[in-house]
């Protein structure tokens, strides 16, 4: 009886078991519930990225999207050129104390005996002034004060002046000529050596004839360097100057033959040219430069070639200035960098071996500081005096 109610227990067993096999994986395989609408659209846009709106979907909005408008930079107004060697003396600080500290300080000594004009005579050397230059300026200053006898601080810094002055020969004309003539534009050349600053000069230069009320074109014949012409024409764009430039390596004569040309059909009153750094002693180079010259005068004259001299080379800029003037008629000489050196000297030297007046200096790499040479507020500025009566 037992055996029966236990083999009766088994099989009811065996059958709920059974049931529940075939509950439980029904059960399993139930759908997950949706997910919600907003959900779905965002995986979707994951995988497909952004929705693209179809033609007619534009259309069917009826609303313009307009482009968006890039606004030009507003146009920079430099600084008048009047005045500026005086606002920038500072700049000469190095050379100030060749000068204003060290040479006053020697000519004020009790007993200017003969060390003592050596020490002079060094200083003046040691300034870049140049040999030649500097035995006039002492001869003459030695001469000075034994005549004056009496030597106040006062009158020795009159006397120093004076010298440096007349080293500097104030009656030279330091003009530059970019007044259109008859309705033509003048032509200003920049030339010299690598990196001496002629791109960046070019471009202080536009900037000063933009504050002199006069409309300029530059031509980017500087082909050689890739970046010249996209840094002239940042130049350019600032105070909304033209840049007339050509395929990178091409011809520079062509490009300059180009700027004049568009000068003229645009009427402007100047057109600067930017040429390539060269060696001086590269025959070819210097041949180029001769072309582009010869060129750009199937227009008319060039009315002045300004040659940028790096200060801080001191003497070794005079031989390659020198080269230069043989290559093409250098009317002017700008001479950059003078903030960088303690040798201002070399502006004297620079006239006194080339015949070529110095026009403008530069003192700095910001955008006006650039100047007008004036032989009177450049001895005022390196002595460290100020000229009576002179603006400030
Ligand atoms: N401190 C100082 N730096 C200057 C002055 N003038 C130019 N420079 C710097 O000199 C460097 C060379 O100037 P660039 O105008 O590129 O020289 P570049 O003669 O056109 O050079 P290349 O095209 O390579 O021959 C730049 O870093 C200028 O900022 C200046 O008066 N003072």
């Amino acid at each position: 009886m037992t055996e029966y109610l236990l083999i009766a227990l088994a099989l009811l067993g065996v059958l709920i078991l059974g049931a529940l096999g075939l509950v439980v994986p029904k059960l399993r395989r139930r759908p997950e519930p949706p997910l919600p609408r907003e959900v779905e659209t965002r995986a979707e846009e994951d995988l497909a990225g952004p929705p693209v709106l179809a033609p007619e979907a534009e259309v069917s909005t009826g609303i313009l999207v307009e482009p968006p408008v890039i606004e030009a930079p507003p146009l920079e107004v430099p600084e008048p050129t009047a005045g500026r060697l005086v606002r920038l003396r500072s700049r000469l600080s190095r050379s100030q104390n060749v000068f204003g500290k060290g040479l006053l300080g020697l000519l004020s000594r009790d007993h200017l005996d003969e060390d003592t004009w050596e020490e002079i005579e060094d200083s003046l050397i040691t300034a870049d002034v140049g040999i030649d230059a500097t035995r006039d300026i002492v001869d003459r200053l030695r001469e000075r004060t034994r005549v004056l006898g009496t030597r106040s601080a006062g009158e020795l810094r009159a006397l120093l002046a004076a010298e440096l002055v007349n080293a500097l020969d104030p009656s030279l004309d330091r003009s530059l000529n970019t007044a259109p003539k008859d309705g033509v534009p003048a032509v200003l050349l920049v030339v010299g050596v690598n990196g001496a600053g002629k791109t960046t000069t070019c471009g202080k230069i536009a900037r000063v004839l933009v504050a002199d009320g006069r409309s300029v074109i530059l031509g980017a014949a500087d082909t050689f360097r890739a970046a010249a012409a996209d840094q002239l024409e940042t130049w350019a764009g600032r105070v909304g100057a033209e840049t007339v430039r050509g395929p990178e390596g091409a011809d520079p004569a062509s490009v300059a033959f180009d700027a004049v040309k568009r000068g003229i059909e645009t009427g402007v009153d100047t057109v600067l040219i930017d040429t390539a750094g060269r060696l001086q002693n590269k025959v070819g180079l210097m041949d180029e430069l001769g072309k582009v010259k010869r060129v750009v005068e199937k227009h008319g004259p060039i009315d002045e070639t300004l040659l940028i001299l790096d200060a801080t080379t001191g003497q070794n800029g005079l031989e390659q200035a020198r080269v230069f003037t043989e290559a093409v008629n250098v009317t002017g000489v700008a001479l950059t960098k003078l903030d960088g050196t303690a040798k201002g000297g070399i502006v004297i030297a620079v006239q006194r071996k080339l015949g070529i007046p110095v026009k403008l200096v530069g003192l700095g790499e910001g955008k006006d500081d650039l100047a007008p040479f004036d032989a009177v507020q450049f001895v005022d500025a390196l002595l460290g005096t100020e000229a009576p009566g002179r603006d400030a």
